[in-house]
């Protein structure tokens, strides 16, 4: 089958990180799709920078409209932003029956009543994962896997650029122009950065969410906003030393007397994770009245982060295409002839780094012969700790042992090793006469 054919409009940050990322990983994004997806015509202001990204085989042109008078394309991709031109070229793509994949919060928070109406209208799909809290699938989440319940509540911190700025200020005690200038440089920020540090940007995600989650229209004049810019340092450092962080924080909430939507600079005690999400990283918490409080955890912002949502809104589409409601879905993700035949790895293949405590004798030379056969089997030392036998945290040096022997603990960190290396390794250290007890092995995940 010839591949379902794209047509982006905007070839910015998020457009070159989506043909990059569809280019990158198209024969699994087509075993997925059970179709291959493919951007053919492409539309930007600047056509001769869009043409660099895109290559000489795609299609560039300056007005939009062509991409969406072009009979050939079944899907229209808007990253152009925006409340203006944006809008009417969904309205068309709409009306000439193309389904629409946009990561336009602002559009939707605003027009979405008018798109949705139209689209349903005419039969076609407008997916906006990408719209909220970027590379995290919450759109997904609310609309389907949570579908079961009756949400009670969603707090999130859904604008990248300013817990970029609250972290940098906290951490690095940047000033707050220099941290918004380097959240520019980073593609975080609106085209008017103002949405961001004003809390506008989150509104418009929350609006979203609040929509999905409590099957109301989709309402951003009702939502009261505030963002960063009042807030001041004192209250950062006095609220920390309560046990508290300030984050922006975009919350909806279902009560008796209806629904609050609301974004502002809320106190959330340090323990708590979303407490702890730093940097561009979003987060959002949803209560469900039967699964109960789940988080959701990742990029918020960047090109490739927010290409993730766009181009799994290109394969939920190009799977509703197909015709055999049983194949839509693949039951594992992949369609059954496009399965891979990738082996899971045995254990003594995997690398990971580990920690290592051995019970040795005290005496002279021990360290030596450990840290030679670590060496021999070319594995690399991180760190190396010598302990005070069953004691941690003392100044290390020896204990009398049950046997009468002076022992002592050995800790090593390594860095990343095949478990096959390590486990010879292993096996030697545990043959020294020096080594008194089983070596305790245990794997370290950095899970950065
Ligand atoms: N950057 C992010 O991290 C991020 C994350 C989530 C959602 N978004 C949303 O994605 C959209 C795009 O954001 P971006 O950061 O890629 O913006 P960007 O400014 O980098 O890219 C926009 C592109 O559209 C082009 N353009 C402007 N007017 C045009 C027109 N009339 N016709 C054709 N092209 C036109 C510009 O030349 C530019 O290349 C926005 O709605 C934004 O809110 C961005
Ligand atoms: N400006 C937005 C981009 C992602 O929607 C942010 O900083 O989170
Ligand atoms: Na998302």
């Amino acid at each position: 089958m010839k591949p379902i054919q794209v047509g982006l409009l905007g070839v910015g940050t998020v457009g070159s990180g989506t043909f990059k990322v569809l280019a990158r990983n198209q024969n699994e994004i087509k075993s997925r799709a059970g179709r291959g997806i493919a951007i053919t015509m492409v539309a930007d202001l600047d056509v001769a920078r869009a043409q660099a990204v895109v290559g000489a085989g795609v299609t560039v042109v300056a007005d939009a409209r062509a991409v969406i008078a072009n009979p050939e394309i079944d899907i229209v991709v808007e990253l152009i932003g925006g409340y203006g031109i944006a809008r009417q070229l969904v309205l068309e793509a709409i009306a000439a029956g193309k389904h629409v994949v946009t990561a336009n919060k602002a559009l939707l928070a605003v027009h979405g009543t008018e798109i949705f109406a139209a689209a349903h209208a005419r039969g076609v799909m407008v997916a906006f994962e990408a719209a909220v809290a970027g590379g995290i699938p919450i759109i997904k989440a609310l609309r389907e896997g949570l579908a079961a319940n009756s949400i009670q509540w969603i707090a999130g911190i859904i604008n990248g650029t300013t817990n970029f700025i609250l972290s940098e200020m906290r951490d690095k005690g940047l000033d707050f122009g220099v941290a918004l200038k380097d959240a520019q440089r980073l593609g975080y920020a609106e085209a008017d950065p103002t949405f961001d540090i004003e809390g506008v940007d989150a509104a418009h995600k929350a609006t979203l969410m609040s929509a999905i989650a409590f099957g109301i229209p989709v309402q951003f004049d009702k939502a009261h906003v505030e963002g960063i810019t009042q807030l001041a340092a004192t209250d950062i450092k006095y609220a920390e030393q309560l046990g508290y962080r300030i984050k922006l924080l975009g919350i909806t909430k279902r009560t008796p007397q209806g629904i609050e939507l609301r974004v502002h600079p809320s106190l959330v005690p340090a323990k708590r994770l979303i407490a702890n999400v730093e940097g561009a990283m979003n987060a959002v918490m949803v209560n469900g009245d039967a699964v109960g409080t789940t988080l959701y955890y990742g990029k918020g912002a960047g090109a490739e982060p927010t290409a993730s949502a766009v181009i799994a809104d290109l394969v939920d589409i190009t799977r509703l295409h197909t015709a055999d409601a049983a194949q839509r879905v693949p039951h594992l993700a992949f369609h059954p002839d496009a399965m891979s035949d990738l082996r899971v790895l045995p254990m003594s293949e995997v690398v990971t780094s580990y920690y290592l405590r051995l019970r040795v004798a005290d005496e002279a030379g021990v360290l030596a012969q450990v840290t030679g056969i670590v060496a021999d089997a070319g594995i690399s030392i991180d760190a190396v700790l010598q302990r005070e036998a069953d004691e941690v945290g003392g100044e290390g040096g020896a204990t009398e042992g049950t046997q009468g022997v002076p022992q002592t603990d050995l800790i090593i960190l390594t860095h990343d090793t095949r478990e096959g290396t390590m486990n010879a390794a292993i096996a030697r250290m545990q043959a020294l006469p020096s080594v008194l007890a089983p070596i305790t092995r245990i794997r370290k995940e950095e899970l950065a």
